[in-house]
This record gives C-alpha cells, structure tokens and sequence, in this order.
C-alpha cells in the first residue's frame, strides 16, 4: 500500500467513525431517559427524524398516543410502533410534504394544555415539513427556494425568506400546538446552532423580520408579485411561549470525534473552525493555505497533522453539472495541491448527501487531477461547470455512503504526513 493509500483509509475511518458519533439514538435516549411524560404526540421532521423518532420510541414505548415521521426520500428504516411515516421531497418540498404537514396539524389541532407534543427536529425540516400561507402556492415556494439555494445565498438568508411564506416555521407551527405544550429536541446542523434557523425554528420565535425577508430577494434579484409581497408583509411570531428546545448535537460533537480519531491513528489534530461559511472553491484554497504552511513551517500545529474544519458553505451554481458543496470543494482542493505529496482531504456532509447526488462528498489527494486528466476529464472545466460529482467520479474520489441517519453539517479533514 503506497503512503497515499493508507493516509486515504485512515481519513476515511475517521469520517465514519466521527459520524457514528454524532448518531442521535444515545442523545435522544439520555434525554427522555429521566422525563415523566404521559399521553405523547410525537412530530419528527428532518432528514435524521427516522433514527430520533425511533429511539424515542424504544424509550417511552407506552406513553405515546401517536407519532408521525416526516423524513426525505430513501430516509425511513421501516416501521415504528404507533407512528406514521412519510417521506417527501428535499432540498425542495412537495405534495408529499404537504400531505404529511396536514396530517402534523390535524393531530395537534384539539390538544388541551395538559397535552404534550415532543418535537424532534433535523436539518431538512424547511422542505418536508411546510403549509405554504394563505396566498402562496407549493410551485411558488419550490420557484422561490431553489432560485435562493442556486444564488449561493447562506442558510440564514434561505430560512428568512421560508419563515415568511409558511404557515409552520418561524414560530408558527407553536401556535398551531398551543394550547398543549412543546418539548424540543434539535439535532443542529446550522452555523451557531441558530433554533431559529434550525429546519426554520417551527416553534422558536422569529429573529427576522419581513423587511429582511424582502431585501434578501431583492439582494439575489428574485422578482415576487405583489400578492407574495403581502404574504412575506404578514409578520412571524416574536415570542413562543409554550415551548423549550434542546439542543443535543451538532458539528462541534463531530469535530471533536474527529480530533480524537486523529489522534488515536498517531496525527496531531487541530480544530480550525465549526464556523465554515462562504463559497465552497475560496475556502478549499483557504484550507490547502494552511495546509502549505504546515507542511513549510509546522505552523499552526506539527507534522503529521489533522486539520479538521466544521460548517457549510455555498456554491454559486453557474454551469448545468452534478454537485454539491462539498465535491465542489474537495475537487477545487485537488486542483490547489496537485502534485503534491501525502496530503489528503474529505469534504463530507453528514447526512450522506452532498447536493442533489448519490454521494456525501469527496476524498482527495495530490494525484487526484493526474487521475481525472488520465480519464480525459479536465478539471478546471468540470469546475467551471459545477460538475464536481462527474469529475470526482473519474478520478474514483467519491465517498458513498448512503444516507447517514444524523444531519449535523458538513465536516473537512486534512492529513497531512511526512
Ligand atoms: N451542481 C452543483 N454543484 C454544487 N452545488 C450544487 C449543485 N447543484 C446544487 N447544488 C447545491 O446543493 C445545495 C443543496 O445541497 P444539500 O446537500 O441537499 O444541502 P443540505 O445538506 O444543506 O440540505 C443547494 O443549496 C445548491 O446550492
Ligand atoms: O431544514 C433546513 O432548513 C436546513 C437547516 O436546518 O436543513 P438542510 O440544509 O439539511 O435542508
Ligand atoms: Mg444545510
């Protein structure tokens, strides 16, 4: 096995290993493991909703009244005891979203205060859990997202404009449960672990306002008609008062897993940043300038290293290829270091998806672009073209693993050896 073959089964055992870490079965569990709660409704949205509602049923088993699980495509693990279970559309919602989020309302529309609804919340909560408002279609909010998503604009500015057409995010869907009462459990795959912006705060009050909502469509040039202008006019709730949420894992929990992989397999790890942000191809040449120095100067940490970095970032999308943040980054990181030796780098998201593909993301290393040139692929042009997952795909650099069962953002490594 050459140097580089054993630094790319090394950073994948730490990616595996980081991710079965940050399941959210033992979180949840240790959670409800000393409540006291009789007659339970249980609502779960989100792509990790299936893993989080099924151990929470394995804890209160008896104390629900019922459950209803909304997850993406290909997310469910089968059937769960007293729950119903849906799947629908993501990163954009559908019929199937629709039709589950009714039934959401219609089980908690007669509670009474003595009533509890346990809400478990995963990132993609803002696709498979949505009523669009009174005036707003589902084709207008599938138009107006994906417009947002292909701009490059953040998480924050997404769930902004969200919140303003939906009749159960920012805070809305608490109302809907009052006047029982909600107990949160939020498995964050957001920057700063923002329950507002979490799956788009169902039931935590609104930090943005609707003249935030209009200067983001104005900033990425998305015309709305005039009655959408109404609807995004109509103001979120700023105070929920019958929820409490919890958070019970995100990126850092994943980063720290990481780190201590690392070490086991002999690296000195660092943890850069849980704060990632900004377009997937800058920061892969902002992460390799640290790697340089590193490799020139020991600096910030020593040889052999583990750079971790925890976030998400964005892509412009500009060209008409298959991608996703992370393959855009690890392939414009194979660009940066091509030629060099033993550094390698995996771009992954958590949740085993990257973008609308097959794959969670990418592991490269400094021969990655002499690959993609010996199977006639030139990466700069695959680049350009937003056709990282193609490109990736040449140079056997893709990392499938199926949906992951937990969300919590996305995770750079980087080993570097001598
Ligand atoms: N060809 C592409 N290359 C890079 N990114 C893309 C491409 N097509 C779509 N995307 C990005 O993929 C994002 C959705 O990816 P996804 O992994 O589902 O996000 P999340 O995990 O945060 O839900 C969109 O915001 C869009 O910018
Ligand atoms: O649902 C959402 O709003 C986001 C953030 O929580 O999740 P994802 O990026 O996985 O769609
Ligand atoms: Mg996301």
């Amino acid at each position: 096995m050459t140097k580089s073959q054993k630094m790319r089964q090394e950073i994948s055992e730490i990616i595996k290993y980081s991710i079965e870490k940050v399941l959210p079965d033992v979180a949840v569990k240790e959670e409800l493991n000393n409540l006291q709660l009789n007659n339970v409704y249980v609502v779960a949205i989100g792509k990790a909703s299936w893993r989080m509602a099924k151990a929470t049923a394995d804890v209160l088993g008896k104390c629900i009244k019922k459950g209803i699980v909304i997850t993406k495509y290909g997310h469910s693990e089968g059937n769960i005891e007293k729950f119903i279970i849906y799947e629908a559309g993501h990163p954009l919602p559908d019929e199937n979203t629709i039709k589950a989020t009714d039934e959401v309302l219609k089980m908690v529309s007669n509670l009474s205060e003595n009533d509890t609804v346990l809400f478990l919340v995963s990132g993609g909560g803002s696709a498979l859990f949505e009523k669009p408002a009174e005036g707003v279609t589902l084709e207008n909010i599938m138009k107006i997202t994906d417009k947002l998503m292909k701009s490059g604009a953040n998480i924050y500015e997404l769930n902004t404009v969200r919140k303003h057409l939906s009749q159960v995010k920012g805070g809305r869907f608490a109302e809907h449960v009052a006047p029982a009462k909600l107990k949160v459990l939020v498995l964050s795959d957001v920057l700063g672990d923002r329950l507002d912006m979490i799956a788009s705060g169902p039931a935590y009050p609104d930090s943005t306002t609707s003249e935030d909502a209009l200067l983001i469509l104005k900033k990425y040039k998305i015309n709305i008609d005039e009655n959408i202008k109404q609807v995004i006019l109509r103001e979120t709730p700023k105070s929920v008062n019958n929820a409490t949420h919890t958070i019970i894992g995100n990126v850092e929990k994943v980063c720290q897993a990481a780190a201590s992989k690392a070490i086991e397999l002999g690296y000195n790890p660092m943890i850069f940043t849980t704060t990632l942000q900004g377009e997937a191809r800058e920061a892969a040449k902002f992460i390799m300038s640290i790697a340089k120095e590193v490799i020139k100067n020991n600096r910030p940490v020593g040889v052999p290293a583990a750079l971790i970095f925890g976030g998400e970032t964005t892509v412009q999308v500009r060209g008409n290829g298959v991608g996703g943040r992370n393959q855009e980054l690890a392939l414009a990181a194979a660009l940066d270091i091509a030629g060099m030796k033993n550094v390698v780098l995996a771009s992954v998201g958590t949740d085993g998806t990257d973008g609308p593909t097959d794959a969670a993301g990418g592991i490269i290393d400094g021969d990655s672009v002499q690959r993609m040139k010996n199977s006639g692929v030139n990466p700069v042009k695959y680049l350009e073209n937003n056709d990282s997952y193609n490109a990736l795909k040449s140079s056997g650099d893709l990392l499938i693993t199926g949906p992951t069962g937990t969300n919590v953002n996305d995770i750079i490594v980087v080993l570097i050896s001598d």
